[in-house]
């Protein structure tokens, strides 16, 4: 899996959300999007998962246009940073009624071992608006991983959890990322730790690249003081 970003703008009316942004993604595991407030990031997943339209640069998923987005789409799994289930539906019925969106056929077992990846395997009778939001969390990335999309993107899905509920989050991206590319984002340093590749953003702009997470984390405070 290879993601290609080339001179990436996006620009909002006369703010500038994205200002040049180059960069590859390469391989399966975890890439951490590390950003302040307002620094771009849920800009360009979007872009990525081709809900929001770019102004001008390219992007090609395994060499696919951004632009085909039927393609792309089959390609990605989009967490946004809310994800609205039915409150009154239960766990097993939210995921079957993803499962049934996504176009495959599914069998009750393999709704429940994806349950169980996600650790939610005992409360498939629940209703959801019963759900903490860690819990809603781990259903809103069973829901996107039902398609078996190559590329996860998750908009600050440990946001506002507290410790061992992050740990929780990680693990099963850890675990995902094995063999699939997952793209998470966060404010806080803290939350990319574990990341194998770490971008900073800051204003639009890619202020660090690579694997050595103090040196991101030097560059992120740098920006943030
Ligand atoms: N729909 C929009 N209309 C106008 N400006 C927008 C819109 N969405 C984002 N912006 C602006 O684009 C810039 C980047 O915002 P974005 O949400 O991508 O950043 P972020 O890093 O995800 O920050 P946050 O954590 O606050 O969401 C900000 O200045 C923001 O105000």
């Amino acid at each position: 899996m290879k993601i290609e970003v080339i001179k990436l703008v996006k620009n909002y009316g006369g703010i500038k959300a994205l200002d040049d942004i180059s960069l590859s993604i390469i391989g399966s595991g975890i890439y951490g999007l590390l950003g302040s407030e307002g620094a771009g990031k849920t800009t360009f997943m979007r872009i990525l998962s081709t809900v929001t339209a770019k102004t001008s640069g390219e992007i090609y998923i395994d060499g696919i246009s951004i632009e085909n987005k039927k393609a792309i789409r089959k390609m990605i799994g989009y967490l946004p940073r809310e994800f609205s289930f039915y409150p009154d539906f239960t766990v097993y019925e939210t995921l079957d009624y993803f499962a049934v969106l996504s176009g495959k056929k599914f069998l009750r077992g393999e709704i429940y071992d994806i349950l169980e990846r996600v650790n939610l395997q005992d409360l498939y009778k629940e209703k959801i608006k019963t759900l903490s939001k860690s819990m809603k969390k781990r259903l809103g990335i069973a829901v996107i991983t039902v398609k078996d999309p190559q590329v996860i993107i998750a908009d600050e899905p440990t946001a506002g959890l507290d410790k061992e509920e992050k740990v929780r989050i990680k693990n099963i991206f850890f675990e995902i990322g094995k063999d699939k590319t997952v793209i998470l984002s966060a404010s806080v340093a803290e939350d990319m730790e574990g990341c194998n590749t770490i971008i900073v953003l800051n204003r639009g702009n890619v202020i660090y690249n690579g694997m050595v997470l103090e040196d991101a984390c030097m560059k992120f405070r740098e920006k943030e003081v």
